[in-house]
């Protein structure tokens, strides 16, 4: 179990690109000790400005795209290529500009896709691609060297909203009915899935998030504010601009 750690920029343009040098590194890191890497993406506008600022930095071209596994912690269920979807934002940020392995990116199903129209069938062709990839001594889900998320002004995380039945789903993956942010119909990994990654970052930019940010780094319950049950196994790293920081409590600022 891993304590949370607190890093605050200046504004939301910094933050993204020290998220992104940090991103780089983190994969050469994984690609240095275990040959691939395993990135868990996430959707909003400031995972946006991250992917972007990955692809606009030099340093991107030392990470072998090539080996590296790229999931999805949550997506909207919209057809392919719908603008609204996580995978439509990630590819036109990042993806479509590095040579990966189009074998290894693993979005989430689409709602006119293979799996049909039904969330649920979505949510269960994912779990199914998620246990295709399991690590050796794992049933269910592959190793995921880092997982990032953007924290709703509600305390979401992924599409894991506050209250909602999802958080009676013991399963790695659910279909979310009526989210509270539009669209209606998501698909999510749970908190469980979430919690299985080494590193877990919460992206978070705005004074709109502060409320959120600080509820959660003082212990609020995760049913109320799912931001606050996320750890990730080895670190758990709050990245926040000053805005979305002005809440943050006392204890965790001796870690900024
Ligand atoms: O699909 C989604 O909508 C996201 O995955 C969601 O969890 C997002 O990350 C947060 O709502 C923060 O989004 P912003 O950075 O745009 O505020």
């Amino acid at each position: 179990m891993s304590e949370a750690s607190v890093a605050v920029h200046a504004d939301a343009d910094l933050l993204a690109q020290a998220v992104a040098a940090r991103l780089v590194v983190k994969l050469l890191d994984a690609q240095a000790e275990r040959g691939q890497a395993a990135v868990v993406l996430t959707g909003g506008r400031i995972a946006a400005a991250v992917y972007r600022a990955v692809a606009a930095l030099p340093a991107r071209d030392a990470v072998d795209w090539s080996r590296v596994d790229v999931w999805w912690g949550d997506e909207r269920f919209l057809p392919a290529g719908d603008p609204e979807r996580n995978e439509t934002q990630a590819r036109a940020a990042l993806l479509d500009a590095v040579p990966l392995d189009p074998a290894r990116v693993h979005p989430m199903p689409a709602s006119d896709g293979p799996a049909g129209a039904d969330p649920e069938a979505g949510a269960a062709a994912y779990a199914q691609e998620l246990a295709r990839a399991a690590r050796p001594g794992h049933a269910t889900l592959p190793h995921f060297d880092v997982l990032m998320l953007g924290v709703g002004e509600d305390g979401h995380v992924a599409s894991v909203f506050p209250e909602h039945p999802v958080h009676h789903d013991n399963r790695p993956v659910s279909a979310v009915r009526g989210s509270p942010k539009p669209p209606p119909l998501r698909t999510t990994l749970t908190l469980p899935a979430i919690n299985t990654a080494e590193e877990v970052w919460l992206v978070a930019s705005g004074a709109d998030k502060a409320r959120a940010v600080g509820m959660a780094l003082a212990g609020a319950g995760p049913v109320q504010l799912p931001a606050a049950g996320v750890q990730g196994v080895t670190r758990t790293l709050w990245l926040l601009d000053r805005a979305a920081a002005a809440d943050v409590p006392p204890r965790s600022r001796s870690l900024r």
